[in-house]
């Protein structure tokens, strides 16, 4: 069976998925595009092609289309989601799931009553072999207690629609989500500390970068640079600091070169590069899925609403500077299976 994907959203990420589709993905063919720029839906589905829609619910609610993929901009999620579930199709949306807390608990209350989950969300990192080992070394028990980890989350760059508030509900979302993925506990309190020294790379109404401190149920204290304009790469880094050892992700270049000016290696310059696997493992992992009838892994709605939540009390210490608690509902038991 070939899966019918509609994808929704053909922006950067949406672009990627799309040749993604066309090149890696197996079981499955982008049949409908959809984006509200209608010269890119129809240039896009011109050269896929696929048939464009130039609204949502229309492609949706199409009979070309068997699962839906979401890529558009975070807060037309919701609607976009909730239309998915009505129509009976299966949906793979890219973070975030929603921008606040609050609009997230329809999409959980949906799922919840239709009694089984119908929703991959695209917290990609939990697909990376990296972050996979470095769970599982945490697992083993080999580092001891965990005391702290220290993240960091730098861009080379973010164009000028990005907001200060991006850096933590658009940026340190997938640092939220992963402590989480790797520690199996939640994220109980935020604080953003914003450094006196701030970049001149950046525009003018950004506070670049910025530390988020975060601490757990158990007592894990962890910081998060956010750097979105350091220049020189993308780079991801995530040390986990145990009693007894210390792991950590290894540089992700798999050669290095020698020369006159010493020993270099390459640095990714996207996100799109530096998660290739990651991002081609959670998509066949959303058809693979469908194509044997079985229900949705990977991340949850719920993943989604309590990064939210968190994200939520991250915004208020942009603003105050202070400590905010994050509380977390109980979860249903859909989510804990
Ligand atoms: N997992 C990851 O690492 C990444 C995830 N993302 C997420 O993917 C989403 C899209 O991000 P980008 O591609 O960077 O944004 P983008 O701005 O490049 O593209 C968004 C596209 O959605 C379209 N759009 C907006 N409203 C729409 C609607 N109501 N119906 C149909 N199309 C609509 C826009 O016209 C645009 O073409 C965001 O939620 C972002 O957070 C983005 C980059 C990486
Ligand atoms: O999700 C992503 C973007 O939306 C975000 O703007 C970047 O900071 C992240 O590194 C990228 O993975």
């Amino acid at each position: 069976m070939t899966v019918k994907i509609g994808l929704i959203g053909l922006g950067m990420i949406g672009r990627d998925h799309l040749q993604r589709f066309n090149n890696v993905i197996t079981g499955a063919q982008v049949t409908a595009v959809c984006d509200i720029n209608r010269a890119a839906a129809d240039a896009v589905a011109a050269e896929y092609h696929a048939t464009a829609f130039y609204d949502a619910d229309e492609l949706i609610n199409s009979d070309q289309v068997d699962a839906i993929f979401i890529c558009s901009i975070g807060p037309v999620h919701k609607a976009q989601i909730l239309s998915a579930f009505k129509a009976g199709k299966p949906v793979f949306c890219e973070k975030p799931l929603t921008p606040t807390a609050d609009e997230s608990q329809e999409i959980i209350a949906a799922e919840v009553a239709a009694g089984k989950r119908l929703l991959q969300l695209g917290f990609m990192r939990r697909f990376d072999p990296g972050y996979q080992a470095l769970k599982q070394t945490i697992a083993s028990g080999e580092l001891g207690e965990i005391m702290l980890i220290h993240c960091a989350h730098r861009n080379p760059s973010v164009p000028e629609s990005y907001t200060l508030e991006m850096a933590v509900n658009d940026s340190a979302t997938h640092e939220i989500d992963i402590i989480r993925y790797l520690l199996n506990e939640n994220i109980v309190s935020v604080r953003v500390d914003k450094p006196r020294k701030k970049t001149s790379r950046a525009y003018p109404h950004l506070q670049d970068p910025l530390i988020v401190i975060f601490e757990t149920e158990s007592g894990v204290r962890i910081d998060d640079e956010l750097f979105v304009n350091c220049n020189y790469g993308y780079d991801i880094r995530c040390e986990v600091i145990g009693e007894n050892a210390i792991s950590g992700l290894t540089e992700q270049a798999l050669t290095y070169t020698r020369s006159p000016n010493g020993v270099s290696r390459h640095i990714s310059q996207s996100c799109m590069e530096r998660f290739a696997t990651a991002y081609d493992r959670e998509v066949q992992n959303f058809v693979d899925n469908i194509s044997r009838g079985s229900a949705m892994t990977g991340p949850s709605s719920w993943d989604g609403y309590v990064v939210a939540l968190v994200c939520d009390a991250g915004l208020a210490s942009l603003k105050d500077g202070q400590k905010h608690d994050v509380t977390i509902p109980e979860c249903p038991a859909l989510y804990l299976a």
